[in-house]
């Protein structure tokens, strides 16, 4: 499917499903509405109202055009969950946001307390939850030595993974109680989480195995899961990281799709060479790619296109598939991509999801 504007405009054919019970089992009835600014509701027709969505990491990059994405269309009102107030402002001004669709609250994802921080501070805004997108992510290829989170664990997968987890958990309420015709919770992936094919400096398995490794990698007194030859080698802690996203998202979508109807999924935007994180992943590129960026369009994707992707993934009723994994084709046509064995392994999904609960004080 070609990316299309209108596919970003959730009022111009929204695509009902609703669970009906019956006799104890439970089926998904789906409803087409013709182009409208209506939704067919139990109660009435209405006016289909602005959705919310929260994206993480939304100052730069990814979450940056996607928030710029969301809020052109007039249809969303979005939260900018990042660290830096006033970057987000700045950042929300530089690509024309208008101040009515959006606002800034803070999160570091690095803080279990912030986390939780974020998330009253989101209640007391009193606004509904139609979209969660866990997209910010820390990358750190050339670090010599692990560096830690306010809660102990190694710092990639303490953020990308056991704050988005802790987030993504504590808001399935919000998005529960949401009357919007399509909620998601969209977390975003990396070839390097699926694949291991993958030339370079990325370790071709996350040390998963049966979890002891990956509870050594979170733990501060024991990184040897990250340490590769007696260093620490900071991709594989990321890709680990991306593995843990994308089992997450299985997970969720295992416990939670029926019972209540939320879309789980995620997605590999492409390779975007401009934003801050594949800039670190080849430290020359720093130096060497921004003079030449305009010309160099072969196999990577623009920061903009990129964001219309993941707008797309949040809104787009052809794109509500729960549980799966969405790429795009160099035609920017979506398909759903096969996840790699160890990225889908629900026994490990399993784990994964109950040691994190554990560390992060939801067992
Ligand atoms: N750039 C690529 O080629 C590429 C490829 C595949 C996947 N991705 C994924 O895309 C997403 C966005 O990355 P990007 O390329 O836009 O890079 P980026 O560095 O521009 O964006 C990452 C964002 O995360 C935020 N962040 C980092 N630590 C945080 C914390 N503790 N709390 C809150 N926010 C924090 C940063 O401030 C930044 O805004 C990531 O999940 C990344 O894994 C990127």
């Amino acid at each position: 499917m070609a990316l299309q504007a209108s596919s970003l405009l959730p009022a111009l054919s929204v695509r009902k499903e609703r669970r009906v019970r019956l006799g104890g089992g439970v089926r998904a009835q789906t409803t087409t509405t013709s182009p409208s600014t209506t939704v067919s509701s139990p109660d009435a027709k209405k006016t289909l109202r602005k959705g919310t969505v929260i994206i993480t990491g939304a100052s730069s990059g990814l979450g940056l055009a996607t928030a710029k994405a969301l809020a052109e269309t007039g249809k969303w009102h979005v939260i900018m969950a990042c660290r830096d107030f006033l970057k987000a402002e700045r950042a929300a001004k530089s690509v024309g946001m208008n101040k009515e669709n959006y606002s800034v609250i803070h999160l570091d994802l690095a803080s279990l307390d912030s986390v939780r921080q974020f998330t009253d501070n989101f209640r007391r805004s009193g606004r509904p939850l139609d979209a969660l997108v866990c997209n910010a992510a820390v990358y750190l290829p050339t670090a010599k030595e692990p560096t830690f989170t306010a809660d102990g664990f190694e710092l990639s997968v303490g953020t990308n993974h056991l704050g988005h987890f802790l987030l993504a958990r504590l808001l399935l309420d919000d998005l529960k109680k949401s009357d919007y015709p399509s909620r998601r919770l969209i977390i975003v992936g990396s070839i390097t989480g699926n694949t291991n094919t993958l030339a370079g400096n990325v370790p071709p398995k996350a040390d998963l195995g049966d979890l002891r490794g990956l509870a050594g990698g979170l733990n501060r007194l024991n990184t040897s899961s990250m340490i590769n030859g007696g260093e620490f080698d900071g991709a594989k802690a990321y890709k680990d990281s991306k593995v843990c996203n994308m089992l997450t998202m299985q997970e969720f979508h295992r416990r939670f799709h029926e019972e209540t109807g939320v879309t789980f999924a995620s997605l590999y935007p492409g390779c975007i060479a401009t934003t801050g994180l594949f800039r670190s992943h080849i430290p020359l590129f720093r130096i060497l790619f921004p003079p030449f960026q305009k010309y160099i369009t072969k196999g990577f994707v623009s920061e903009e296109e990129s964001g219309k992707r993941l707008a797309q993934v949040v809104t787009d009723p052809s794109l509500g598939k729960s549980g799966v994994y969405w790429s795009w084709n160099k035609d920017s046509a979506s398909f759903q991509n096969q996840l790699s064995e160890e990225a889908s392994d629900p026994e490990k999904a399993r784990k994964l999801w109950e040691l994190s609960e554990k560390l992060v004080g939801l067992a």
